[in-house]
């Protein structure tokens, strides 16, 4: 007798740091109104998915404890979003390994919702647009669709609508991993309550930091990163500073808060000088364990043997491999 093995579909989604993150006033869907450029990292999450009985999440990785395993997980939510569209049953089974801190400000349950979204497409056949998957992408969270985006772009609305920037070259990071999380609501409540309060400065316009960003001078893009919800992310977290203080005194350039934290982020010279950096930073104390990475990277994509189950090749190049791969490494 033929048994047949359902064959899983993995797609890679990247973990992303905001350039620059200006944020504007409370809108009446409550939501705020952005302007900021997105930056793909990576630090990547492995969603798989195969078919199964019934739908069910489970999670990987060292912050696996953390993540819901239920229907408030976005992977689920994604599976569920697809599902109803294509008019079938969402009986798969998703296993997420995370590489992307949680609730960190880096994007990690959006890279899981875009790349759920992507694998669905493939394992089902459904041939979706572009414009679809981006439909369904900005459905389930204002970060989702620079998920399935990837590389460097800015982002408005409330983080959705989307336009690429030219940046040349690699940049190199090292993240300073928090012991807890922040909860992105709270940050920006709190950034509501600082304003109510007094006048703290609100970001200009990206558009030197687009010029240095297609320099590829990372002397130059250092200076120009810069993240309205900062001041927020300290309030609620004030040892960050200690973070931010001790990743320059280590030598990187600049160092943001990423997002809506607690995550830091460090802008260095070279790959090398990132694992310097990297080095310096973790013998501090400051912080729960350091990263490094780069950026840009694709956004979320077939990862796999060269096939998808419809035989066409994923969109995923080589180079694409050997540079995720290598930066996934623990420092
Ligand atoms: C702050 C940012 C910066 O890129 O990312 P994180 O640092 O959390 O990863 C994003 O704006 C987070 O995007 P995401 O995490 O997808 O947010 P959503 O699920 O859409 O919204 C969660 C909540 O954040 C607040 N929110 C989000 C986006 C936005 N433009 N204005 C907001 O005020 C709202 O309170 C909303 O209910
Ligand atoms: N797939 C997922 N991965 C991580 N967290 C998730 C996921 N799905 C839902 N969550 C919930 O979303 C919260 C925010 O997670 P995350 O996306 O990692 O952070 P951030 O919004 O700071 O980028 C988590 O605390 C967790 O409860």
């Amino acid at each position: 007798m033929l048994t047949v093995v359902p064959r899983p579909v993995s797609v890679r989604a990247p973990a992303k740091v905001n350039l620059h993150l200006a944020v504007g006033d409370l809108r009446p869907d409550g939501y705020h109104e952005l302007t900021t450029v997105f930056h793909a990292l990576s630090l990547v999450d492995d969603v798989s998915v195969v078919a199964a009985e019934t739908l069910s999440v489970s999670v990987y990785g060292d912050d696996a404890g953390i993540v819901p395993t239920d229907h408030t997980n976005l992977a689920w939510k994604a599976a569920e979003l697809v599902a109803a569209h294509a008019g079938r049953r969402p009986a798969v089974a998703i296993s997420i390994d995370k590489g992307i801190p949680v609730a960190g400000g880096m994007a990690g349950g959006s890279a899981d919702a875009a790349a759920t979204v992507v694998a669905l497409d493939a394992l089902w056949n459904l041939g979706l647009s572009r414009e679809k998957i981006m439909d369904f992408a900005a459905q389930l969270g204002s970060d989702v669709p620079f998920s399935v985006a990837g590389g460097t772009a800015v982002g408005t609305g409330r983080g959705e609508k989307l336009l690429p920037v030219l940046s040349r070259n690699s940049f190199h990071w090292v993240l300073a991993l928090a012991k807890g999380g922040l909860s992105t609501p709270a940050v920006y409540r709190e950034l509501d309550r600082l304003r109510e309060r007094g006048t703290p400065p609100r970001l200009g316009a990206p558009d030197e930091l687009m010029q240095a960003l297609a320099s590829g001078d990372p002397a130059r893009v250092g200076p120009l990163l810069g993240n309205d919800l900062q001041a927020a992310a300290l309030s609620l977290e004030p040892g960050l500073r200690r973070t931010l203080r001790a990743g320059t005194e280590a030598g990187a350039i600049a160092g943001i808060v990423s997002g809506s934290g607690p995550t830091c982020a460090f802008l260095c010279a070279s790959a090398d000088h990132a694992v310097e950096v990297g080095a310096e930073l973790s013998g501090a104390g400051v912080c729960r364990t350091v990263r490094v990475a780069s950026g840009p990277v694709p956004g979320a994509r077939v990862r796999g043997d060269g096939t998808r189950p419809d035989g066409r090749h994923p969109d995923r190049t080589a180079t694409d491999r050997t540079s995720t791969d290598r930066d996934r490494g623990h420092h």
